[in-house]
């Protein structure tokens, strides 16, 4: 049973197919402070949150079961995503449910700051008939400047062109090609804030995005150019947008987001008449709360029970093309690191990774982190996970390679795996065969067929008479059944390894009896 724990007001009706979930306990329990949350995170695997709850380092550290914390939204700014990674608990995000929503009330902003319209109902419920006070402006023919086209500010550029406005927009991944399907002109932010008579800014706040509507900006605007902000308060200075209404160049402005939220009683903004303000309500719709809920809930459920998911936001996103064709080997990757990972000896420099055959040709990052994961399980346990595995490698020294072959013997596909340290190189490789699923086809310079599962006995011995029947005997007399057994060998007489399935793990003792056989090198127990 796994326990989810909800902190933030979040769609019932979306968390839904988490209350259905048979395997899934869900508790809800809203406004906890850090102390309160800290003291009970502990039992849970999953933590949902919109953005209230402010998700530290302190309460990660105290959630030793938490594998995944869910955003009902975009925004991760109330995450520590560092922490996050670091403890190896997936980030994930509902990047698509509250587009719409965002991006509607951007435009009833823009509208709301052209046409005055909370400044004439104030007044007008007030019992003070002022007709002459708010004469607005139209947005037809008024160019509209959109800092950071990615999904709302896209769809704000849509809608902009239906209202007969001309759009400039500034995205660093905004392509020639896409600005033209768009209808939209490309422009720096100087460029907008020099051509624009309404600027909307559509960017998450980052270093980059920090004030990127500053003093130097608003000197460069037009005199009357309004202002809207529905995506994160800090990415225009707002005490440079107070003074720019002063100096009478902004004509008007909308917030809906704010440095700090929310905004202390004496914010300038707050006693502004040329400012509208909201509170934070961009995602604040009925569909929008639904659809994020829905997303996330959707995506925990398939953290929790181990399937593959596509908003981690502490992870790269996987399209769906690629994971189809890379999924079938997740496994296959993993089994591989686990077990070379245990024939190393010494400290591992290097973990190098062949892809060949119908591998060439996809992306094999997401296949690269299962190896590594699997490598460093065998020393750091659940420590490690899909999200840290090349973060925890990355600490440790560990250089990950990876390389692209056609060579793959006779297979149509073939993964190899070689951990290289001072003194060794361990390789394997493993393949998938279409009817039979994994198997490990080559152990060091060894061909063999095994398939990557359960207890093995990995013994190197020299290729005499006999020896398969003493081990046999050894392990019958300890009452160790043998499921299967696989010999191999380069040359008659040479060395040769010998890699059995057992039932049940050996003891320590029935290992050393083992070793001391006459004609054996090695033993050596792998779990996968
Ligand atoms: N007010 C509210 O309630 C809501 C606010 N938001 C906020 O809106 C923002 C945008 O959301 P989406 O469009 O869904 O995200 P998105 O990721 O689709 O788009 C963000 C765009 O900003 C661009 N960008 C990044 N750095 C930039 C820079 N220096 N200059 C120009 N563009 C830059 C990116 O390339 C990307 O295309 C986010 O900060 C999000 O948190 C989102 C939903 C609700
Ligand atoms: O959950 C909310 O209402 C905030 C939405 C938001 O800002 C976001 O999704 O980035």
């Amino acid at each position: 049973m796994f326990k989810v724990l909800v902190s933030d007001p979040i769609s019932d009706l979306g968390i839904q197919q988490l209350h259905d979930a048979a395997d899934i306990q869900v508790d809800k329990n809203t406004g906890l402070s850090e102390d309160e949350l800290v003291a009970i995170i502990g039992d849970y695997d999953a933590l949902l949150v919109r953005s209230q709850t402010k998700v530290t380092e302190r309460i990660m550290q105290a959630g030793t079961k938490l594998k995944v914390i869910g955003r009902a939204g975009v925004g991760v700014d109330n995450i520590n995503l560092e922490a996050a990674t670091h403890r190896g608990i997936v980030v994930i995000n509902a990047p698509d449910g509250n587009t719409i929503a965002t991006c509607e009330l951007t435009f009833a902003m823009m509208m709301a700051v052209a046409r005055q319209i909370p400044q004439a109902y104030k007044k007008t419920v007030s019992a003070e008939w002022d007709r002459k006070s708010f004469v607005g402006v139209e947005l037809r023919n008024k160019v509209l400047g959109v800092i950071g086209m990615g999904r709302i500010g896209s769809e704000v550029a849509k809608r902009a062109k239906v209202f007969g406005m001309e759009v400039f927009g500034y995205d660093p991944f905004l392509t020639e090609e896409r600005a033209e399907k768009l209808g939209v002109k490309l422009g720096t932010v100087n460029e907008i804030a020099a051509a624009a008579d309404f600027i909307t800014v559509h960017t998450p706040l980052t270093n980059e995005t920090r004030n990127i509507l500053d003093r130097p900006q608003f000197e460069l605007m037009k005199k009357g150019v309004r202002i809207i902000n529905c995506a994160r308060g800090g990415i225009i200075n707002e005490q440079a947008l107070v003074e720019a209404i002063d100096k009478g160049i902004v004509a008007g402005a909308a917030f809906d987001v704010f440095v700090e939220e929310p905004p202390a009683a004496d914010h300038p903004f707050l006693n502004n008449p040329k400012i509208i303000v909201t509170p934070h309500l961009g995602a604040s719709t009925v569909e929008a709360q639904e659809n994020v809920a829905i997303d996330v809930s959707e995506e925990v459920l398939h953290i929790l029970r181990n399937e593959p998911f596509k908003n981690a936001v502490n992870m790269p996103p996987v399209p769906p093309v690629v994971l189809n064709k890379l999924q079938p080997y997740f496994n296959l990757g993993e089994k591989l690191g686990r077990f070379v990972g245990q024939m190393a000896d010494g400290p591992v420099s290097e973990i190098s990774i062949n892809y060949a055959g119908e591998l060439m040709d996809v992306d094999t990052n997401p296949l690269t982190r299962y190896v590594v994961k699997g490598v460093l399980t065998n020393h750091l346990g659940h420590e490690v996970n899909l999200v840290n595995a090349m973060h925890q490698a990355k600490q440790r020294d560990l250089n990950v390679t990876v390389q692209k072959s056609s060579a793959t013997g006779s297979f149509t596909n073939l993964v190899t795996v070689t951990l290289k340290s001072k003194s060794e190189e361990r390789t394997l490789a493993g393949t998938l065969l279409a009817g039979y699923g994994e198997r490990i086809v080559r152990v060091g310079q060894y061909p063999v067929d095994i398939s990557p599962e359960g207890t093995l006995l990995l013994i190197s011995h020299n290729d005499k008479p006999g020896i398969i029947g003493r081990v046999g005997t050894l392990l019958g007399s300890n009452d160790v059944n043998i499921a299967s057994m696989q010999v191999g060998r380069k040359d008659i007489g040479g060395s040769a390894i010998m890699i059995l399935t057992i039932d049940k793990e050996a003891s320590k003792d029935v290992l050393d009896q083992l070793a001391k056989l006459p004609e054996i090198q090695n033993v050596r127990e792998l779990t996968l």
